[in-house]
């Protein structure tokens, strides 16, 4: 085996850290790493007789095992899978292993140990690693046996913590006096376990057991076995908040592992398949038949799919002219044409008030409408297929529709992807906007769920789009830095410029509108009245609201807290929704026709979407900002958080947000909201979330290519402060050969986003499904935004924001009078964890709640 890197095997407990730990090891150790879920369904079940040879089988090819952190505890079976056959592998079979976590617990359970909840869980938070070679203390007498301390020449270092379970071998117990030599010895409980790292935790608040004097908590951190090559920690050395001398710790482990190795001789086979896979994923394009992947053009030649030469081959054209004082992007999209067409603006609202502090206050807007033309995709979660709408061709009405089987893509991320690929288009010199053409649209939370394997236990009872997404090829880049305004047009490479008359047409309705010709004409342009601060009135009659009731979102909040000290999740994004009924305001054709009659005799139509989203625009301006009506869906968002932005050279940034504080008289200024962020609640709120984006981006950027250049940082919005943090990673360059990396691949690998879910993610999401009664989230929690033909990308998690599906209506009132209303529904909640209060976080749901549903209350 010389000349091949060694090989370790990880078991995945269905973390959300694994990935960063595969990425750990890989660059530390010089091996690759493969990954095994712990419940692999390629093995056999444990209960069957050929389980025992077929798991030896796999080990034999590997150097070690690592049995990584996850949710559950060891005492369940179900949460620990494989890593308790680890432990009970006969000599002959034996390997060395490390357990990391829940791993960790697990080999103290299997030597004897219990694991019980610590007084209160420690779950992103950072302490002090006590070992044995920062103590000097050297005097036990078990260095004859086949372990060793991987602590050796280690360091002082800090490491992040998450866990609700501990590892127990009876150290409470001993008393004081005894505590500093005895600390490092096996104790009766667990003969066979030798203690190697403590944290002593001051419970001296009283915390766990309402006690009044000064607890500490002894934390076992570091075991290896006695005679077997298992060593295990508790703490987590892939932490973005893991000192760097903890790192030695891992080579000393592995270098132990080599050399037990050695001494017995023991060789990694490198014959046959293995069933684990490789730590980081296969590219979408990748997966795809030739016949699916072929050369744009190509696949059209051999088709008579009508979709599959549509807008392929396109070239750029555009036209540039200054945005003018004053004029806002609503006004710009108002020139454009009705607020009956479907359409998709991107509005950085917050340009005009952004601060200097931040990097990303929206520089751009974009703008698409008309958007019933254009060609789209439309996929509805579990469908095996997806469906393709047309609605016309230059000017001509088709109503073209058509369902494409998934199958030979995979998944609709597979079809995406392939259809962006046929499109692509390399950025021109002449670009200077984000986004010249491409997909624009949502995902809802649903389709993450199921992205991550997590299906709807009922009958959905709608057939909604969870991906929408229009191909757009025309559309308006607003450059709010540099003032100007770019019309922009994909169009066929080689036809005739009428094809382009679009971007002549729009250049000169916008420069001869009357806003426009104002400004141009008239340096003394002030705002208009719809800059003005609005005042709030009350909502407009016939509307009823209906908020989540206290008490129950307080008991929710309990529960989650009870679920994470059981060990099964760290934070849970706990969520509630708030439902606003009124007449219909956004009608077409027949509906408003009806409609006009019945409202001769009662009311005046409320205010349009389009109203509403201007008032939030407006009073709460966010750089992610949008306004959406598309696929039967309309959304009014002030989100102010990016999920993930990309370029065309495979640079990824996420932005994961969490910790916010309300402005008010207290906490006005960023020093006093850095005041109250910067504590170790918000903090680790902040830091679970910043290891969970971690992972995402590491399981397609791969090992080394993930860094976090901004943590903590507290920003200012336009009613709250909230911390967070930047995290970047590079697309790997595909082998020669090979297929590459896109955006798409991070962003389907990255649903639903974890600042909507908690971590472990998928543990989590099960959860809150549970405690929001299955209630869809739907376009709430999910993500909007674009990603243009050249590459580049950038998503906001859908917060802050409205939305209304035109299939949801309530009639109210009964036989001539019944009146038909629509629903709007605004999602708020907050990030749960055990240091949490009920009210606190109550009140933080009610805070970002009561700036969406201000707008029922403004005038239309
Ligand atoms: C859940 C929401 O927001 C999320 C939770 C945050 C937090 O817990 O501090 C901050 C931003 C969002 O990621 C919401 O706005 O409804
Ligand atoms: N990170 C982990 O592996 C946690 C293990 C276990 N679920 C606990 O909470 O203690």
């Amino acid at each position: 085996m010389t000349g091949r890197r060694p090989r370790i095997l990880f078991l995945d407990a269905y973390d959300s850290f694994s990935n960063n730990i595969t990425a750990l090891l890989t660059t530390l150790l010089d091996v690759d790493v493969f990954v095994l879920p712990i419940d692999s369904p390629l093995l056999p079940r444990p209960t069957e007789a050929d389980f025992g040879p077929r798991l030896r089988h796999e080990l034999s090819h590997y150097a070690a095992v690592v049995c990584g952190p996850g949710p559950g505890a060891p005492g369940n079976d179900a949460d620990v899978g494989l890593m308790k056959h680890i432990w009970q592998l006969r000599d002959a079979d034996l390997l060395p292993v490390l357990g990391i976590c829940l791993g960790f617990q697990s080999l103290v359970a299997s030597c004897g140990g219990t694991v019980r909840r610590l007084r209160r869980g420690l779950h992103g938070m950072v302490r002090e690693i006590v070992h044995r070679s920062r103590t000097g203390c050297c005097d036990t007498d078990d260095d004859d046996d086949g372990g060793g301390d991987v602590f050796h020449g280690v360091g002082r270092f800090k490491a992040t913590l998450y866990h609700s379970l501990c590892g127990d071998i009876g150290q409470q117990a001993v008393p004081e006096t005894e505590w500093r030599e005895a600390r490092w010895r096996p104790s009766p409980l667990c003969p066979d376990l030798v203690p190697l790292a403590w944290v002593e935790e001051d419970r001296g608040d009283g915390d766990g057991d309402g006690a009044s004097s000064s607890i500490v908590e002894r934390i076992l951190m570091g075991v290896r076995h006695r005679t077997r090559p298992f060593w295990g920690l508790q703490y987590h050395p892939e932490s973005v908040c893991t000192d760097k001398e903890g790192n030695r710790v891992i080579v000393n482990w592995f270098r132990e592992a080599q050399q037990w190795n050695q001494a017995r001789g023991r060789v990694a086979s490198v014959d046959g398949g293995i069933l684990a896979r490789n730590a980081t994923k296969p590219s979408l394009l990748s997966q795809l038949p030739a016949v699916v992947a072929s050369a744009p053009g190509q696949q059209a030649a051999s088709s008579d799919q009508w979709w599959e030469s549509m807008d392929v081959g396109n070239v750029y054209h555009s036209m540039t002219i200054p945005l003018p004082h004053g004029v806002q992007v609503p006004d710009i999209v108002e020139v454009m044409g009705s607020e009956d067409s479907e359409r998709i603006i991107l509005d950085s609202a917050n340009a005009a008030t952004a601060s200097a502090r931040t990097d990303v206050r929206g520089r751009y807007s974009i703008i698409a409408t008309g958007l019933e033309n254009t060609l789209r995709i439309e996929y509805h979660t579990g469908d095996d297929y997806a469906t393709l709408k047309l609605g016309s061709i230059r000017g001509e009405s088709v109503g073209l529709s058509q369902q494409v089987p998934l199958a030979p893509y995979g998944t609709i991320w597979g079809f995406v992807a392939s259809f962006h690929e046929a499109r692509h288009i390399e950025t021109t010199e002449a670009a200077q906007s984000p986004f010249l053409g491409g997909f624009m649209g949502y995902i809802t939370y649903e389709q993450g769920l199921s992205d991550i394997g997590i299906f709807p236990d009922h009958d959905r009872q709608h057939h909604r789009p969870d991906v929408c997404l229009a191909w757009v090829t025309k559309s308006i880049a607003v450059d709010h830095v540099t003032q100007m305004i770019h019309i922009q047009q994909l169009v066929p490479q080689g036809l005739d410029m009428d094809m382009a008359m679009w971007v002549e047409k729009i250049t000169d309705k916008l420069m001869f509108s009357p806003n426009f010709q104002t400004v141009f004409h008239n340096d003394s342009f002030s705002p208009r009245k719809g800059t003005q601060p609005l005042k709030t009135r009350r909502p407009s009659r016939g509307t009823s609201t209906l908020t989540p009731m206290t008490k129950e979102y307080e008991n929710k909040v309990s529960i989650c807290q009870e679920f994470i000290a059981a060990g099964d999740s760290y934070e849970l994004c706990l969520t509630d929704q708030t439902k606003i009924t009124r007449p219909m305001s956004d009608l077409n054709g027949a509906e408003r026709h009806l409609s006009r009659k019945r409202r001769r005799s009662s009311l005046p139509a409320p205010p349009s979407s389009w109203s509403l989203f201007k008032s939030l625009r407006t009073r709460q301006p966010a750089p992610f900002a949008s306004y959406i009506r598309l696929g039967g869906a309309t959304l009014v968002s002030a989100s102010p958080e990016r999920f993930l932005q990309y370029d065309d050279a495979g640079r990824c940034s996420m932005r994961p947000m969490k910790g916010t504080v309300r402005k008010s008289e207290e906490v006005a200024t960023l020093a006093q909201a850095e005041k109250i962020l910067h504590v170790p609640k918000e903090e680790a709120e902040n830091l679970m979330i910043v290891d969970l984006v971690r992972h995402d981006l590491h399981a397609i950027c791969g090992a080394g290519n993930v860094t976090v250049p901004h943590l903590l940082v507290v920003e200012e919005y336009q009613s709250v402060f909230t911390m967070i943090t930047v995290v970047e990673g590079q697309l790997p360059t595909p082998p020669p050969h090979g297929s590459k990396y896109t955006g798409l691949d991070v962003l389907a690998a990255s649903l639903p986003p974890g600042s909507m879910t908690g971590a472990p993610k998928k543990r989590s999401c099960e959860i809150l499904q549970q405690l929001e009664h299955g209630l869809e989230r739907s376009l709430y929690s999910g993500v909007v935004g674009y990603m243009c033909a050249t590459g580049r990308g950038d998503w906001s998690v859908t917060i802050r924001s409205l939305f209304r599906w035109d299939d949801e209506q309530q009639v109210v009132g009964s036989g001539e009078d019944g009146e038909r209303h629509e629903v709007w529904r605004i999602g708020a909640g907050g990030a749960v964890t055990i240091l949490s209060t009920p009210e606190g976080e109550r009140e933080e749901m009610f805070t970002k709640l009561a700036g969406p549903l201000r707008v029922f209350a403004d005038s239309g």
